[in-house]
């Protein structure tokens, strides 16, 4: 379970300018330690950086939120812009950093593991980065019974390690991570504790929603300690559900592998009489890679999510479409997003949530199926094939793509820049196709979902054809993307 310590979290840095603009800004050590030194920084005399004009971020650089304006409106909310600083804040060889992943895999982790260790050592010169293993128990739980005999976890499964470019070198072609990671077992205290101990003063937290909560706790503590640690988050998420940025690193790799899975379908319903496709995809609250892989693969005539309820019976319903295409075509697929429809599933374990606090879902693929097969055997007397696909695991267990690894390499290493900067408190994410520092405030204030009134899935509508299941009572106005 996530720890009691309270939510609480100091007072979001905003700074106001000229036409409305407004820079959300994060926290710096500078902030809360006066007198910090400053050193220029190592990579003017980096020979691959040297030649690059203007290599270093203006001090006021900064990227808005909103890239569609009208020509009277306010300029609007900006961040901060990632990059390498003139000055750093820590000489490399006082730098003591650490590395953790949390909650669920997701493709490109071990890109971003490595990229932060090759950041930190062929950029600034450091030398000591410590793997956390396990998740954010790792930080003061005993794992030593986590020790399997040989294999890549079984190496790094010590609780720490340190991690150097050689350790990591080949990390990135194989999916998961290195480190481990896990649900549940944040504790504030006990963390900070360890950092303290240990004298950590980086710290790099690769996480989904609740490790970013987390995150933040961790530098609200460490702030209240006067610790000159930084906080950087790297945002990891399969589900693409943390708000603001433009994407979450692995989510393109997911889609990719998604295909694999609706193209079987496609092939199994293509070869069978009456026979339906069903493949379901992860997506706890927000429907991104169900609705992303049905725009890619043009073979899907439903797509079912969690931000558009359905329904199964009469004029409208699922059960009649299903009807209608079998009869035009002979076959379809139905995408299904693991969190669709677990209102109309029984009650029984709605309340079970798993130990980081998620709710725990049931199988809504497995039960579509038998309610589809129920449906037309016994009440319209029809024989129909079903084949289930579920490649849940399958989706998120694999290496990244090439365009998540360049991705994750960029993250790694805007955070590394930020950290060495002296910034902390921040989260690394792209916004509207730039590296910027969010503050934490930001990215957990709420989860980023498929706007069911917004274009982008108006445009899978009408790729699919499959009803809205929405009367125009329920449609809300909203600004489309
Ligand atoms: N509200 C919270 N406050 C503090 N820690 C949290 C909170 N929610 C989750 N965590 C911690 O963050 C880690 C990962 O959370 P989880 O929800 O499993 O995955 P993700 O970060 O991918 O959303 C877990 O160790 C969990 O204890
Ligand atoms: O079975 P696990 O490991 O708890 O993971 C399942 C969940 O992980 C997710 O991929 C989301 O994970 P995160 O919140 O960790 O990003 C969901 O789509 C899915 O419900
Ligand atoms: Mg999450």
């Amino acid at each position: 379970m996530a720890s009691s310590a309270s939510p609480e979290l100091s007072k979001p840095k905003i700074l106001n300018g000229p036409g409305d603009y407004v820079l959300e800004d994060v926290p710096h050590l500078s902030d809360y330690i006066p007198d910090l030194h400053t050193y220029p920084n190592p990579l003017q005399d980096n020979p691959a950086y040297s030649v690059v004009k203007q290599y270093f971020v203006h001090v006021d650089d900064s990227v808005p939120q909103k890239v569609v304006v009208h020509k009277d409106g306010p300029r609007g909310i900006h961040f901060r812009r990632a990059g390498a600083r003139q000055k750093v804040y820590f000489q490399p060889d006082e730098v003591h950093a650490c590395i953790v992943t949390c909650g669920g895999l997701c493709p490109g982790l071990n890109t971003v593991v490595r990229e932060i260790v090759c950041g930190l050592h062929h950029m600034y010169g450091v030398k000591k980065v410590l793997g956390i293993d396990g998740g954010y128990k790792g930080f003061y739980a005993k794992n030593t019974e986590l020790n399997p005999e040989g294999g890549y976890r079984g190496f790094y499964a010590k609780n720490t390690v340190y991690l150097n470019p050689k350790a990591v070198n080949d990390i990135h072609k194989r999916g998961g991570t290195i480190l481990g990671t896990s649900r549940g077992g944040h504790d504030t205290s006990k963390i900070v504790d360890s950092i303290q101990d240990r004298g950590i003063n980086q710290v790099y937290i690769i996480g989904g929603d609740g490790t970013q909560r987390g995150a933040a706790l961790i530098f609200e503590e460490i702030r209240r300690r006067g610790l000159k640690v930084s906080v950087a988050g790297i945002p990891k998420t399969i589900d693409n559900d943390i708000p603001v940025i433009d994407k979450s690193f692995g989510f393109d790799t997911a889609v990719e592998e998604a295909q694999r899975a609706i193209n079987a379908a496609h092939v199994e319903a293509e070869s069978f009489d009456n026979c339906i496709g069903l493949v379901k995809v992860m997506g706890r609250y927000s429907g991104f890679i169900a609705m992303h892989a049905t725009l890619a693969s043009r073979d899907v005539d439903c797509c079912l999510i969690p931000e558009s309820p359905f329904y199964l019976e009469g004029p409208g319903g699922l059960f009649e479409y299903i009807e209608k295409r079998l009869k035009e075509d002979g076959h379809m697929v139905v995408v299904i997003a693991e969190g669709a429809g677990q209102e109309l599933l029984t009650e029984s374990i709605h309340s079970m949530t798993d130990a980081s606090g998620n709710k725990l879902l049931q199988d809504v693929g497995l039960w579509l199926s038998q309610r589809i097969k129920d449906y037309f055997s016994k009440e319209r007397k029809m024989l129909i094939n079903l084949k289930y696909i579920d490649p849940t695991y399958m989706i998120r267990a694999v290496p990244s793509n090439a365009s998540d690894n360049v991705y994750c390499t960029l993250l790694a290493q805007s955070a590394v820049h930020g950290a060495m900067a002296g910034y902390t408190g921040f989260t690394s994410g792209l916004v509207n196709g730039r590296h910027t520092y969010i503050p934490f405030n930001r990215i957990i204030e709420k989860q980023n979902k498929v706007v069911i009134t917004d274009r982008m899935w108006a445009r899978l509508l009408s790729s699919t054809n499959q009803p809205s299941f929405l009367s125009a009572k329920d449609v809300e106005p909203s600004t489309p993307s």
